[in-house]
């Protein structure tokens, strides 16, 4: 059985048509990137797969939930790093750990060994017990990915998994997504950064005005491929919403 199955996914606000025909399947074992420029329709698509969004048209599958009918059970299931969120200012990352434990109903034990884990595994220890208020933008983000996968999820639903971090930690995190899909899990990472789809995805999904426009295995594939398709499917207007480091390699 697929771990997640998107089938003619459509929605609308008013006269925008944000999701138009969006059809995809993600596996076990798969790291799926959903490779998109600004305004594709990602965001809207991940917000359906979550249950915020109710979509005006087609069926989702998440781990044999529906997140449209039933959201907390698939919210429950599936591990969750929306974009640009950020933990409680007025809370430390251990007591948002231990909050993020209690709410998914793990074994106090195991929290407390999942905390320790991943601060290591991302560098925070010595922040446990700072305010989030008082961490940068990137600690933050390492304390959100750690809340993502602090249950051992069999699929998590990344937006942007490397924003704001330092070179060194996003290698860390590459491998870690790497790993841990190749672990009989799923990840499916949102992301405009043809590199890091590239670099990290096993298949990836080029999203364009709604839908999903082609799909390519990566193993075979450079990033320069990649832009190649990207560049064969989205106009040049998309285009060039691309970060920087895309836009060099379209201008040459
Ligand atoms: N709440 C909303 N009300 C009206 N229009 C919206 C709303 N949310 C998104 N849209 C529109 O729907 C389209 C798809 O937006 P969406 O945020 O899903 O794209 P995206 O691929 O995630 O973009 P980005 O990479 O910039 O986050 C865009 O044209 C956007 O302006």
């Amino acid at each position: 059985m697929g771990v997640l199955r998107v089938d003619e996914l459509r929605k609308s606000y008013g006269d925008v048509r944000a999701v138009d025909g969006m059809s995809f399947d993600v596996e076990h074992g798969e790291l799926f990137g959903f490779l998109g420029p600004n305004g594709a329709g990602k965001t809207t698509t991940i917000r359906s797969l979550t249950g915020q969004i109710v979509p005006d048209e087609g069926t989702i599958d998440v781990l044999g939930t529906d997140p449209t009918t039933a959201p907390i059970e698939t919210r429950t299931r599936v591990g969750i790093l929306p974009e640009q969120a950020t933990p409680p200012s007025f809370l430390t990352p251990e007591e948002y750990l231990e909050f993020v434990g209690d709410v998914r109903d793990l074994d106090e034990g195991a929290v407390a060994d999942g905390i320790d884990r991943w601060a290591e595994r991302l560098g925070f220890e010595s922040k446990l017990e700072t305010l989030h208020t008082d961490l940068s933008r990137g600690q933050q983000q390492k304390v959100m990915i750690s809340q993502a996968f602090l249950h051992e999820p069999e699929l998590v639903l990344i937006d942007e998994p490397l924003a704001n971090l330092d070179p060194l930690v996003q290698e860390q995190v590459k491998q870690f997504l790497t790993s841990y899909a190749a672990a009989d899990n799923a990840v499916f990472v949102s992301t405009h950064n043809i590199d890091v789809a590239a670099d990290i995805c096993t298949r990836v999904g080029i999203v364009a005005d709604g839908k999903i426009v082609a799909e390519r295995s990566v193993a075979d594939e450079t990033s320069d491929d990649l832009l190649e398709t990207f560049l064969d499917h989205v106009d040049d207007a998309n285009a060039r919403d691309l970060p920087s480091l895309e836009r060099d390699a379209i201008q040459t």
